[in-house]
């Protein structure tokens, strides 16, 4: 079988969507979610296969610029809508997309890329490392004090319909986007993705609402979530659909989590996607009842070895000479000097004597902080050349601040 890969002309969009909804297996999406999937996709982005006048691939991307450690953003290909029709599985159609759309990527002379994957085992043999991850889990409100910090009584709560709050909540997320690594810029279109809510994909919950936290009549903070009604013999049981919550002090985010906690005929919060360190861990006063999970979120894939590493800053000094072993980009493979600390850092080819050997994608799971390069030198993927090089970098990888991917795309 031979496919041919093509640009998606414009007025193809929805016969590609069609065919990724086909593949994905699902139901269809909602007319809202259809139509916000269309209002971020991006002309000429979008890579797909065709056997003959046959759509059986499609590979998308954005354009988004994502935070640094160090808080520099960078500029990086999300990719997306990843898919291959039951038709023509397993035949490599996914690996010419990959491939040609990591030379697409380099040649925009972007250092990194990003996705997040509908499955983690599809996409370490090209080269993508888990960067992020999320926490997901549930609160028993009827048995969990939370934590009360001097001033929390200050903070004024106002509830609105999810869509009317946007404003308020682009601008706390503005805020935030630098203080944390793996944070995405808003880019057009892309704030609405946060309050679709359409009728038919509520699972039985109400409404998606937004409650801002006010201080002194400032806004400081927001949650957006929805409840679900159930009844037990022994009294109400319904739930808290937490889908987001950010603030920027811990007084309001606290007050947040209290008010959560507090809406009435309700026994639980549940929620899907926290930083790994979010403060809820310390906030609540019996951590056993609640249940927590961690995920993979983003997965990332290093293509410039030194740009990417010269980009971001170090937690601590590093001098160490690093050979990146990449197996499905072979001509990227090489040895490279990084020097760095705190204030910034210079990767720079080098013929030196390699001190640490870091495959591709376990570089791309350290880059953001989260992995460890010595928890992945336990696994075998890391080995040491000189001793002491893999303490130095491992300690000067990782981020006091877990790095965190605040929606999928
Ligand atoms: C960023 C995103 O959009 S994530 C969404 C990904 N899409 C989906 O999950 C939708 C449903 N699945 C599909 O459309 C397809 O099965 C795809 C895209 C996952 C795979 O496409 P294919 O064309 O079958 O992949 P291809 O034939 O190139 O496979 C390459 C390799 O990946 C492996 N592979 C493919 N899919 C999977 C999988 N789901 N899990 C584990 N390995 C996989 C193949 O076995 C093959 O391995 P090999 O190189 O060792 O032989």
């Amino acid at each position: 079988m031979t496919t041919e890969l093509r640009v998606l002309a414009p007025e193809q969009w929805d016969t590609m969507f069609d065919r990724i909804e086909r593949a994905f297996t699902g139901a269809p999406e909602s007319p809202e979610g259809r139509a916000q999937w269309r209002r971020v996709s991006e002309p000429g982005r979008m890579l797909t296969a065709w056997d003959g006048d046959e759509l059986v691939g499609t590979a998308g991307a954005f354009s988004f610029r994502m935070t640094l450690p160090g808080g520099a953003p960078a500029a990086v290909s999300g990719v997306t809508m990843v898919s291959v029709q039951p038709t023509h599985r397993r035949r490599g159609v996914l690996t010419s997309m990959m491939r040609r759309q990591l030379d697409d990527f380099r040649d925009r002379g972007e250092p990194f890329a990003v996705l997040t994957a509908s499955e983690p085992a599809i996409y370490g043999r090209y080269g993508y490392g888990i960067a992020s991850r999320q926490l997901s889990g549930t609160v028993d409100t009827d048995r969990v004090v939370l934590h009360a910090p001097q001033g929390v009584e200050q903070v004024r709560f106002r509830l609105l319909p999810a869509a009317e709050a946007l404003g308020a909540c682009e601008r706390i997320y503005a805020e935030l986007v630098p203080a944390r690594a793996g944070m995405l810029a808003r880019q057009p279109g892309w704030e609405t993705q946060a309050v679709v809510d359409a009728p038919g994909e509520r699972g039985g919950a109400g409404p998606l609402l937004c409650v801002l936290a006010e201080t002194d009549g400032e806004v400081r903070g927001y949650a957006r979530y929805s409840t679900t009604s159930r009844w037990s013999p022994a009294g109400p049981q319904g739930s808290v659909n937490l889908k987001e919550v950010s603030a920027l002090d811990p007084v309001t985010y606290a007050a947040l989590w209290r008010y959560l906690a507090g809406i009435d005929l309700t026994s639980t919060i549940a929620f899907r996607n926290l930083p790994v360190d979010d403060p809820l861990v310390h906030l609540v006063s019996d951590p056993r009842r609640c249940t927590l999970g961690f995920r993979d979120a983003l997965h990332l894939r290093v293509l410039d070895v030194g740009a990417a590493l010269s980009a971001r800053s170090y937690a601590a000094p590093v001098d160490v000479v690093l050979a990146v072993e990449d197996a499905f980009r072979p001509e990227d493979s090489g040895t490279w000097r990084l020097t760095g600390d705190a204030k910034g850092a210079s990767c720079e080819r080098t013929t030196d004597a390699a001190e640490l050997v870091v495959p591709v994608a376990q570089l791309g799971a350290a880059y953001l902080g989260d992995a460890s390069l010595r928890s992945m030198a336990g696994a075998g993927f890391v080995r040491e050349l000189r001793p002491g090089a893999l303490a130095e970098a491992s300690a000067a990888f990782r981020t006091d601040t877990a790095p965190w991917l605040p929606h999928g795309f």
